[in-house]
């Protein structure tokens, strides 16, 4: 066991914990259960480490596979998890057997829905190695793909036994990356915790380099308010609702984008149209709304999108997760911190709060 270590409980039917801390890749062994056949679900970017772990665990004598699965968003498709599903299959993967995530956001949605639906479900580990991954993918069990249609439209709720973020990993993480992630860090800050948002803006070119002096801070800060809420909601009937603050628009954005654009950077200009909706709304007082925007302006995150693109965003928007029949519902902030479910906002408001992020 590592010594410089930050344990996060996670409660719920089934608990685990979040490891945060430096060269942690050695705990994984212990979380992998009475596993005999483990995959290793990767991107080409995290080759090295999977074969690092591979190797650690076959030395161990498990019979350990590196998948490679392509790039980013290209990885959360039913092609790609077919593709998954066909190697556990030929390597005679049973109930007691493995799977381990090691990326970024998308790679562990992937590699969590492929467990999930594998046997109808076996255990998966997370070895998240991005901002985004560490302080929000790999927790709470989220897991999915994209169809078509939507973003993250096929998945199930399917918690890790543990998930190991190595701050090791993000030194090589390129630094649009980091800062996409810094967009859900940014979200924690307005509905739950906002001191990340004193820190951050205390020195905002700081805070937007990995390796920076508050980056453990700023992902500990995150990984509890997470916790905090999948521990007590994991299915979503509720609270956990707060989690998706900006992503109604953010995921059309998502999609307008055909999956181009980082999840962060579409869900920063979601934060910034949430905010004004709340504004309009009457629940949002106008400094606490414009602290959205200059924040994320302030870490060089985009806060507009295209003035053609409402009515597309609009019918995306129909088929987002919380929308109920032909009723949409967003997430808004009452105040700094007290985020509230809306539902069916007037149509009126929803195109004059989007004027604001033209
Ligand atoms: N399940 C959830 O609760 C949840 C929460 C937030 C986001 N998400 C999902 O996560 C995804 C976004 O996650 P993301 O921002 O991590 O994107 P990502 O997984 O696409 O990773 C971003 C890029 O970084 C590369 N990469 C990852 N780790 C690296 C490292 N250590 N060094 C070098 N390159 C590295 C990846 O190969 C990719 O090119 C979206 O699909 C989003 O929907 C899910
Ligand atoms: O964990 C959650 O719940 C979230 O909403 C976290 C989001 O940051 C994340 O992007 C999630 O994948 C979105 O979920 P979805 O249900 O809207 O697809
Ligand atoms: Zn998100």
């Amino acid at each position: 066991m590592s010594a410089d270590l930050t344990r996060i409980p996670v409660a719920g039917p089934a608990p685990y914990d979040v490891l945060v801390g430096r060269g942690l890749l050695g705990d994984l062994p212990p979380l992998l259960g009475a596993a005999t056949h483990v995959a290793l679900i990767h991107p080409a970017a995290l080759r090295a480490t999977a074969e690092a772990v591979r190797d650690d665990l076959v030395a161990q004598g498990l019979d350990a596979h590196a998948l490679e699965v392509p790039d980013g968003e290209d990885a959360k498709t039913l092609q790609v998890a077919g593709f998954c599903w066909d190697v556990l299959g030929q390597v005679g993967f049973t109930r007691s057997d493995a799977i381990v995530g090691i990326g970024g956001g998308a790679t562990t949605d992937l590699a969590g829905w492929v467990a999930a639906a594998w046997l109808r479900g076996v255990r998966v580990v997370h070895i998240p190695t991005t901002l985004a991954g560490m302080v929000d993918a790999a927790v709470g069990g989220k897991t999915g793909i994209n169809t078509d249609t939507g973003k993250n439209l096929v998945g199930a709720f399917h918690p890790p036994a543990g998930v190991i973020c190595d701050l090791n990993t993000l030194e090589t993480l390129p630094p649009n990356d980091y800062l996409a992630g810094l967009a859900e860090v940014v979200k924690c800050g307005f509905i739950a915790d906002p001191a990340i948002l004193d820190l951050i803006e205390a020195d905002p070119v700081r805070a937007g380099r990995p390796g920076n002096g508050v980056e453990r801070e700023l992902i500990e800060r995150s990984v509890r308010i997470k916790a905090a809420v999948v521990s007590v909601d994991l299915t979503e009937q509720g609270v956990r609702e707060i989690l998706n603050y900006g992503h109604t628009l953010g995921h059309a954005i998502e999609r307008a984008e055909r999956y181009r654009w980082r999840h962060g950077a579409a869900i920063s200009i979601g934060l910034v149209y949430a905010a004004a909706l709340g504004r309009m709304l009457g629940r949002l007082d106008d400094a606490t709304a414009d602290r959205h925007r200059s924040i994320l302006q302030s870490l060089g995150l985009p806060t507009s999108y295209r003035p053609d693109a409402f009515g597309a965003l609009l019918e995306t928007m129909r088929v987002d997760k919380k929308a109920r029949g032909n009723r949409l519902r967003f997430i808004v902030l009452d105040g700094l911190a007290k985020p509230v479910g809306v539902d069916d906002p007037d149509p009126a408001l929803l195109a004059a709060a989007y004027s604001e992020v033209c």
